[in-house]
């Protein structure tokens, strides 16, 4: 009988779930217990290291979700909203963890997140990298330090396949900065320009995204005042940089107490 923590990933046919089916299936600390897809999915039954088109992981893609994540310890979990709320709701049922990479949830999911946290440990963060989780706590300071005649504005790219906008960590990043300027995030968001917009409104905090190819995800934070801008970017060009994350967020969460967590809260920055 082993010891090792037992993952459960969903959508593991997707761009993050096939990177998170690899990088818990190599490490030896932690063992893939479930692997769920939606009903209907072509993977369903098959082995799912096969249908990555790899050698045989000895494990058959499921879609009972709730079989999957009773018999974890952990769920690691990059979706959709939707599908994020559902499997919320069965980790806290099944006292399982429960790490979330799903972005692009409105408050009303938010807040349905937090019900669940009140009953189980829950990381969720809409960026996993230690890069950009260090770049959040470098926005905040410099806000901190700048008054307003820095503009803040914060620019993002993505793939052409992304379906959310603002990004999740440009988010995270607008927060940070707002937090250092001591303000709202709601207060002071500009998420769109189109036509005539007037001038840019002091202290206001601006997003653009740009979508194409397959950029894996880039993010300025851009502080511009008359003469001078201070440019913070972090580029991925990996996406085992947010799954390396996720899985050492599940180890983390395990044995934790009911709660929200952050990836500062695992990875010790704050
Ligand atoms: N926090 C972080 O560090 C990162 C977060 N992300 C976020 O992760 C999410 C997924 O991204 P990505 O992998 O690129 O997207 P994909 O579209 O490639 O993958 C999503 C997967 O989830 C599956 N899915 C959707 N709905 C359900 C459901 N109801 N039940 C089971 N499975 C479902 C999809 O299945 P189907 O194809 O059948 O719809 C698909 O396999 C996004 O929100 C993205 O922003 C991405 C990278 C890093
Ligand atoms: O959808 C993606 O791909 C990514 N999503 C996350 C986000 O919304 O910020 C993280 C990363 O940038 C990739």
């Amino acid at each position: 009988m082993s010891n090792r923590p037992r993952i459960a990933i969903t959508g593991v046919s997707g761009r993050m779930g096939q990177m998170l089916v690899k990088n818990v299936s190599d490490n030896d600390a932690v063992e893939l217990s479930g692997a769920i897809e939606r009903t209907d999915h072509e993977w369903v039954g098959q082995d799912v290291g096969v249908a990555m088109g790899g050698q045989p992981l000895n494990l058959a893609v499921t879609d009972d979700a709730a079989q999957a994540i009773a018999a974890a310890d952990v769920v690691i979990d990059f979706t959709a909203p939707t599908a994020t709320l559902a499997f919320a709701e069965l980790a806290a049922r099944h006292g399982t963890a429960h790490v979330i990479g799903t972005t692009g949830m409105n408050d009303e999911q938010l807040a349905s997140i937090a019900n669940s946290a009140r009953k189980t440990a829950i990381v969720r963060a809409g960026n996993m990298s230690l890069g950009v989780n260090l770049l959040v706590g470098l926005t905040r300071r410099v806000a901190a330090a700048l008054d307003e005649d820095f503009d803040i504005e914060v620019v993002e790219a993505h793939h052409r396949y992304k379906v959310d906008a603002p990004s999740g960590t440009a988010l995270m990043l607008g927060e940070a900065a707002a937090e250092g300027r001591g303000v709202k995030l709601r207060d002071v968001a500009d998420r769109g320009r189109d036509g005539i917009t007037g001038a840019r409104k002091r202290g206001d905090i601006g997003f653009t995204a740009i979508r194409g190819g397959d950029v894996v995800g880039e993010h300025d934070v851009i502080f511009a005042a008359d003469g001078e801008r201070i440019v913070i970017r972090h580029l991925a060009t990996d996406r085992g940089i947010f799954s390396r994350g996720a899985v050492k967020a599940a180890i983390w969460a395990v044995g934790k107490p009911a709660g929200e967590y952050s990836m500062a809260n695992v990875l010790g920055l704050e």
